[in-house]
């Protein structure tokens, strides 16, 4: 269907209407072609990408997964979680297959009418666990996000089978269970460290008692350089499990100053791994949840799926009793889990502002 209107407008309801009411997106305007970037999306100096600042001498780790109980292994595991908070996961019995199938899913699901996908907007949505958008929260944002999404809260193989949209269903899933094992394996290999040897039913809950898929779309973009794919933020999970497209983009926090920032390179059949803010909570801050963001691109259309592994909205979550049990003072209170997921999707792209929220106050 041919776009009603042409952008840039002065007029901000138009584009808040093409863009979010009409479930165009972002990808709806880059397919207008513009030549410049409309003013909405153009970020403060401070949050956009200064190439002075990213470092090269440093990388993230890469973990082969094949012998994951060996103690050499399970020791860069912990070490990267607790450095650096990001690690990629080399052999870790994911399936090729399975992963380009789910990145094939996406590219059909963005592929979509407008309209198809309005279906699952926040406002059309048969389920609050079901939700299409388009930046982070726009709302609450001063300058939006390249960046539109497809968000999928797992609840039953039922609710997936009826609500879920076709067009990516059956791969997400398959994607989303293809990861239980490895994803099963990083947890019991950071707990032991925190002297947590038996991952039991209540464990089981605060670490992975809940899932949600989101499949992110940054379509080309004209001035890539005034505004950000995804702003500053950690995650809020317990760990995510992120797959990238061959594009690139991803930039997580460095220790070289206030402001350094390290790419996430692209490697084939590879998977990120990354410790969000419930794990650093349960840690007592020994795991830490690292800034990240992602750049904008002015010649490719890039993807990315994250897993966000978490604990149950129900679950009050604090320093788990055996990170205290030396006598180590908790930095965190108990907080209900649904409450801090809330705080975090109400405000805009804040850094690692969300964590304040569990913090004791001295
Ligand atoms: C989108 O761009 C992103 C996303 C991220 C995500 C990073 C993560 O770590 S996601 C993992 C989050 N954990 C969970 O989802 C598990 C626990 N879930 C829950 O506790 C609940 O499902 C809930 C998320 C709190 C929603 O509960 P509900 O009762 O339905 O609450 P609401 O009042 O409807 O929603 C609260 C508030 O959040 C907004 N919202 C809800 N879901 C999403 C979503 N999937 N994406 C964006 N925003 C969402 C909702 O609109 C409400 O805001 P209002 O302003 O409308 O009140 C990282 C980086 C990104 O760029
Ligand atoms: O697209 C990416 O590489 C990362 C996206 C991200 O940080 C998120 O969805 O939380
Ligand atoms: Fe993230």
């Amino acid at each position: 269907m041919a776009p009603a209107i042409a952008f840039p407008t002065t007029d901000s309801s138009a584009l808040t209407d093409f863009v979010i009411n009409q479930g165009n997106g972002v990808k709806g305007l880059s397919e207008l072609g513009l030549r410049a970037l409309p003013k909405h999306y153009i970020q403060p100096v401070g949050e956009r990408i200064d190439v002075n600042k990213i470092i090269t001498n440093e990388s993230i780790p890469i973990i082969d997964m094949s012998n994951w109980e060996d103690p050499s292994v399970a020791d860069s595991i912990c070490d990267a979680a607790e450095k650096w908070g990001f690690f990629q996961i080399i052999n870790h019995g994911v399936p090729l297959e399975v992963l380009d199938n789910v990145q094939g899913a996406t590219h059909r699901f963005f592929g979509l009418p407008a309209e198809d996908k309005n279906k699952y907007s926040k406002d059309h949505s048969p389920s609050n666990s079901v939700r299409f958008g388009t930046s982070f929260s726009p709302q609450a944002e001063k300058a939006l996000e390249w960046k539109d999404y497809l968000s999928l809260f797992y609840v039953s193989e039922e609710e997936a089978a009826a609500l879920w949209p076709p067009a990516c269903r059956d791969e997400v899933l398959e994607f989303m269970k293809g990861s239980e094992v490895v994803i099963k394996q990083l947890l019991q290999v950071l707990m032991k460290r925190l002297n947590v040897n038996e991952i039991d039913g209540t464990k089981k809950s605060l670490l992975m008692g809940s899932v949600r898929v989101n499949l992110n779309y940054y379509p080309v973009c004209p001035n890539p350089e005034l505004t950000v794919g995804v702003g500053r933020h950690s995650d809020v999970s317990t760990l995510t499990i992120l797959l990238q497209d061959e594009i690139g983009g991803l930039y997580v926090k460095g220790h070289q100053g206030e402001d350094s920032w390290i790419h996430v390179p692209p490697i084939k059949g590879s998977l990120v791994i990354n410790v969000g803010d419930a794990l650093q909570i349960l840690s007592n801050g020994q795991y830490k949840s690292i800034e990240h963001r992602v750049i904008a691109n002015a010649s490719k259309n890039r993807i990315s799926v994250p897993i966000f592994v978490n604990p149950r909205p129900s679950d009050m979550i604090g320093p788990l009793p055996e990170v205290l049990a030396n006598g180590e003072k908790p930095i965190y209170k108990q907080v209900l889990y649904s409450d801090y997921v809330k705080h975090f999707f109400r405000k805009a792209h804040d850094g690692k502002g969300t964590v304040e929220f569990a913090k004791i106050s001295s």
